[in-house]
């Protein structure tokens, strides 16, 4: 048997990563599950309720390509609040964490948001992607370590509701971000904390993402691979962003070699 095992012989023949990637960090809303769609409807019905109460009838609506792929895919729910109020010059008080839903601040518009996201989580579950599940249980299978880094305080919960939550080493999320005072997506620090918790150099992983600003941390912590996950048509801008590869579903890696 070779030095390092016949799990790293197969992995780079069957899973499309450089044989210097040891571990995977994965994105959880979008590449994982498709919780990415459930996220958006909510970020647009929220902010059309918004702007429709602030502008009239004549307001301009939330897009939920553009202006959800530009200002708030990936990012920490309240970054995601500042950033879009921004791009259309408005600017609220901050308020609290615990600001009720009704409250016109940066945190009520986000618990807002997060209402009616809980709301239909609960409604309707979640599933995971098929091709995501079978694509995580082969890098493990090839000895590789795993790890979810996703900007959302509800990661748990729906690993929990998909029933891939054993399929994971480490979480670090929009929770445990928050409590260790990391900075959110496009920063690195969330993808590096993953990394060292599992023992490895920025350079040993692999980044898989579907939000632009999470390509943005691939490049800037200088991780060994980054993956851009293509759900909405894409491809191009993921590029731009610096994605190593574009694929339409995880399990496109299976069987390709770097
Ligand atoms: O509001 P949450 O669940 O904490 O999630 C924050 C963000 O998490 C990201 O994973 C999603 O791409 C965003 O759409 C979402 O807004």
């Amino acid at each position: 048997m070779p030095a390092a095992g016949w799990g790293h012989m197969v992995r780079m023949t069957q899973i499309g990563l450089p044989s210097r990637v040891r571990a995977c960090l994965f994105d959880l809303d979008g590449v994982l599950t498709p919780t990415a769609l459930v996220h958006a409807a909510a970020w647009k019905q929220m902010f059309d309720d918004f702007l429709h109460d602030r502008e009239g009838d004549g307001f301009r609506p939330f897009d939920s390509t553009d202006d959800y792929d530009n200002f708030v895919d990936g990012r920490p729910r309240a970054d995601g609040v500042r950033t879009f109020l921004a791009s259309r010059d408005i600017e609220l008080p901050e308020g609290d964490d615990d600001d009720p839903p009704s409250a016109p601040t940066v945190h009520g518009l986000g618990n807002r948001k997060n209402e009616l996201v809980l709301e239909k989580i609960r409604t309707d579950g979640v599933t995971a992607y098929e091709g995501s599940v079978r694509y995580v249980t082969a890098v493990r299978a090839a000895g590789l370590r795993t790890a979810v880094v996703s900007s959302s305080a509800n990661t748990r919960d729906v690993l929990v509701s998909a029933g891939i939550e054993h399929l994971m080493d480490v979480r670090v999320d929009g929770v445990t971000a928050k409590e260790q005072g990391l900075r959110g997506k496009p920063k690195p620090d969330t993808y590096l904390e993953a990394a060292k918790q599992l023992g490895f150099d920025p350079g040993q992983a692999a980044v898989f993402e579907d939000a632009l600003v999470g390509m943005d941390a691939g490049r800037e912590g200088s991780f060994g691979y980054v993956v851009g996950v293509d759900r909405v048509g894409q491809a191009d801008e993921l590029r731009r962003h610096g994605a190593d590869t574009v694929v339409k579903d995880l399990a496109d890696l299976i069987g390709r070699s770097v």
